[in-house]
């Protein structure tokens, strides 16, 4: 297959390149920008070099259209507008930003304070959650790869919830990340001497993604509800660690809660239920397309505790994304990606 990237200069980019070096049914990938065009890529990212010695160029949509797959690895609201050309022109688009998540245009302007993408092009793209949508993603010719705290939330909570073994009315999210989910533009909160030796909340109760998750436990759980969901940066690189709370449903108990994850993901190569919480931090899926999840019911409080982590950047975006165009190609959801977390 002949992959093009862009955005390649991204975190999300960088991690494509990453997983797609390795992937046997991946030829040829070639890097586009917005910004950068000529530049030898290893001369901007040594760690590439004699690698991608190739050098960046000019998006255009029609060089663009010989494409067998295309990433869109730029901010939500600027990639609309680079994708909408090279819809229905040939490649299998899969796009990481927010642009196509939501699937009312007036949620979208509301929650990401941006122009949204035209109307028919979002009714045609599919939810790209891979472990929950594989039917759909096998045909889509654009798909919308989730958000990096929707990927960790949802695929804990979904199957507690589709089981009806939680109760939807009173779900609180509280989720932690990794700096590197701000992507490389420095900014006044990802500033070093601000951000290390700190641990800070933002977005409080505004996050972009909270329309997203609600959407999603409608699509796949039948569950219309408001969640509380919050967001808090950590003085780290990689990871997500999203911690939700909700009352069980009369009589159910903890082995039924972990019955159900492990039933639902036993064919799933990317998701594992951990029984053990000192097996359960962002160290064990680092660099991996992991998901681990955790769920543990309060008898005193009858709440359950679920956990998940996941590294913002694999499972959370690069990886996913390559998962989905695995399935889009019919090929081994693992191809390409069946590497080890780093853990230290
Ligand atoms: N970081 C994360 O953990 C996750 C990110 N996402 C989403 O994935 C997308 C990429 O994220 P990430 O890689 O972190 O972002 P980065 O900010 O690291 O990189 C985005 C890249 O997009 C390109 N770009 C910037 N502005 C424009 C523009 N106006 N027109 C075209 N290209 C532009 C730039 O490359 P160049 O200048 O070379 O064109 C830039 O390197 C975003 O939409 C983000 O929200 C989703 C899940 C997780
Ligand atoms: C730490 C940090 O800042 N994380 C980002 C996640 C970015 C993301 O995934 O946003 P999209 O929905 O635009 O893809 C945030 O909270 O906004």
């Amino acid at each position: 297959m002949k992959v093009g990237i862009i955005g390649a200069t991204g975190y999300g980019g960088l991690e494509l390149i990453r997983f797609l070096h390795n992937h046997s049914e991946v030829e040829k990938i070639e890097l586009f920008t917005s910004s950068e065009e000529g530049a030898i890529f290893s001369s901007k990212f040594g760690h590439l070099l004699s690698i991608h010695d190739t050098p960046l160029q000019k998006i255009d949509a029609e060089a663009l259209g010989s494409f067998d797959v295309v990433f869109t690895s730029t901010p939500s609201g600027v990639t609309s507008k680079l994708l909408t050309p090279l819809v229905g022109a040939g490649p299998k688009l899969i796009d990481l930003s927010g642009d196509y998540r939501l699937k009312e245009s007036a949620s979208y302007e509301k929650w990401y304070k941006k122009e949204p993408a035209p109307e028919s092009i979002v009714a045609e793209s599919v939810y790209g959650l891979t472990e929950w949508n594989e039917e759909n993603i096998k045909s889509a010719s654009l798909i919308a790869n989730p958000g990096c705290y929707p990927t960790a939330v949802l695929l804990s909570i979904l199957p507690l919830l589709k089981h009806r073994l939680i109760d939807p009315g009173y779900l609180v999210i509280d989720a932690k990340s990794g700096v590197s989910g701000a992507g490389n533009k420095p900014s006044q909160i990802t500033h070093f001497s601000e951000m290390n030796e700190n641990f800070s909340i933002y977005k409080v109760n505004e996050h972009q993604h909270i329309p997203e998750i609600e959407q999603a436990l409608t699509m796949f759980a039948d569950v219309d509800t408001s969640i509380t969901f919050n967001t808090h940066l950590v003085p780290m690189t990689r990871g997500i660690l999203a911690t939700s709370y909700a009352p069980v449903l009369s009589g159910v108990t903890n082995k039924q809660l972990n019955d159900c994850l492990i039933e639902t993901y036993k064919n799933h190569p990317f998701v594992r239920v951990i029984q053990d919480t000192s097996a359960l931090g962002t160290n064990r899926v680092k660099g991996s397309n992991y998901c681990d999840i955790f769920v543990q019911l309060d008898e005193r409080t009858n709440r359950a505790t679920i956990v998940s982590v996941i590294d913002n950047l694999v499972k959370g975006a690069a990886g996913q994304a390559i998962q989905n165009m695995n399935v889009q190609n019919d090929l081994p959801q693992t191809l390409g990606l069946d590497v080890i977390p780093l853990f230290i």
